[in-house]
């Protein structure tokens, strides 16, 4: 089997008293793009911050390609683009100084009509002092400096944040793209929607603890929740569909809108004997397949893992 990319064993990080991560483990396999989902401080920032050794683990280890995160941290970061969740740019230089610079760093590697597409898919004016830029434009700035070098591995803090929703599509088409050059990447979200749009797994971090790992379209095929329409050709009683484990959310003359959790055999015989003429399945966002599943656990996942 091939070298997992990235490695969490028994990740667990501390700041003084207060809990960052606690006994996370987990693996992403080469050419996953990966979704790290959690609310604000769950611990995301701080697992991202472990694999690029810009903190130390107070307990257990995180590898990338097979490679201690805490001992060959340099080697490992030029093989690694990284957005962080707060970017510093330097304010007095243009963003195509700053680019230089990094490039410069590692040695003049980036081709300049790779970062040409870039800029112009992100639509950003590199000539202009970084201090005149909003806040959006500095992550574009972020963005263009984690992919340039074409790395094996992206590690995305939040990438879509502070970006208008056009430039959140074309974030999520860079990701694509760096999938389909065979890259992997890792990146930290609280959207449930874009990390639907495309990743091939997502890891839910709750309170410094992992809750869940699943393939996306396994947890949207495990759907447990089913929402329908049903129209009638009459009238149909308003208590048709009170069953146990059904929710009406909307009740019209001759149309009703159900969620069904249960009884959904039953729910489509009243339907057939009430002489339904129509049936629509409304599908449901990850969001509300995953509440519904893991809202149904009870313990530790009771409550709403998003905010
Ligand atoms: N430098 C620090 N000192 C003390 N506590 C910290 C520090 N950084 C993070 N924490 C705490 O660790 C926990 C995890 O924070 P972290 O920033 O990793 O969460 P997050 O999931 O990235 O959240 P956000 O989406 O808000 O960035 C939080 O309780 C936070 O208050």
């Amino acid at each position: 089997m091939a070298i997992p990319v990235i490695e969490l064993r028994d990740l667990t990080v501390y700041y003084g008293q207060r809990r960052g991560v606690e006994d996370l483990n987990l693996t992403v396999e080469p050419g996953e793009v990966f979704g790290f989902l959690g609310p604000n401080g769950a611990g995301k920032t701080t697992t991202l911050r472990v694999l690029l050794d810009i903190i130390r683990p107070t307990r257990g280890q995180a590898l990338i390609f097979g490679r201690d995160c805490r001992r060959e941290g340099p080697q490992i970061r030029r093989q690694v683009g990284y957005l962080p969740g707060e970017l510093s740019l330097p304010a007095s230089l243009t963003a195509r100084q700053y680019l230089a610079m990094l490039d410069a760093a590692r040695g003049r590697v980036v081709e300049a009509a790779y970062l040409a597409r870039l800029c112009d898919q992100l639509d950003l004016d590199l000539d202009r002092p970084m201090r005149t830029y909003s806040r959006g434009n500095k992550q574009k700035v972020g963005l263009i400096a984690a992919f340039m070098f074409r790395p094996q591995l992206l590690i995305l803090d939040e990438p879509t944040g502070g970006l208008d929703p056009l430039v959140q599509q074309m974030v999520l088409e860079l990701v694509r793209a760096a999938r389909a050059e065979g890259r992997t990447v890792f990146f930290s979200s609280h959207i449930l929607p874009e990390v639907q749009a495309v990743c091939d797994r997502v890891g839910i971090i709750r309170a410094g603890r992992l809750a869940a790992v699943e393939r996306v379209d396994a947890l949207l095929q495990r759907q447990q929740v089913h929402r329908l329409r049903l129209r009638f050709a009459q009238p149909i009683p308003p208590a048709a569909f009170a069953l146990p484990g059904v929710t009406e959310l909307a009740h019209g003359e001759s149309e009703v809108t159900l969620e069904v959790r249960e009884n959904l055999a039953h729910v489509l015989r009243i339907a057939g004997d009430l002489g339904a003429i129509e049936l629509e399945t409304m599908p449901l966002t990850l969001e509300e397949v995953f509440l519904a599943y893991y809202g149904a656990q009870g313990g530790n996942h009771a409550q709403p893992v998003l905010a």
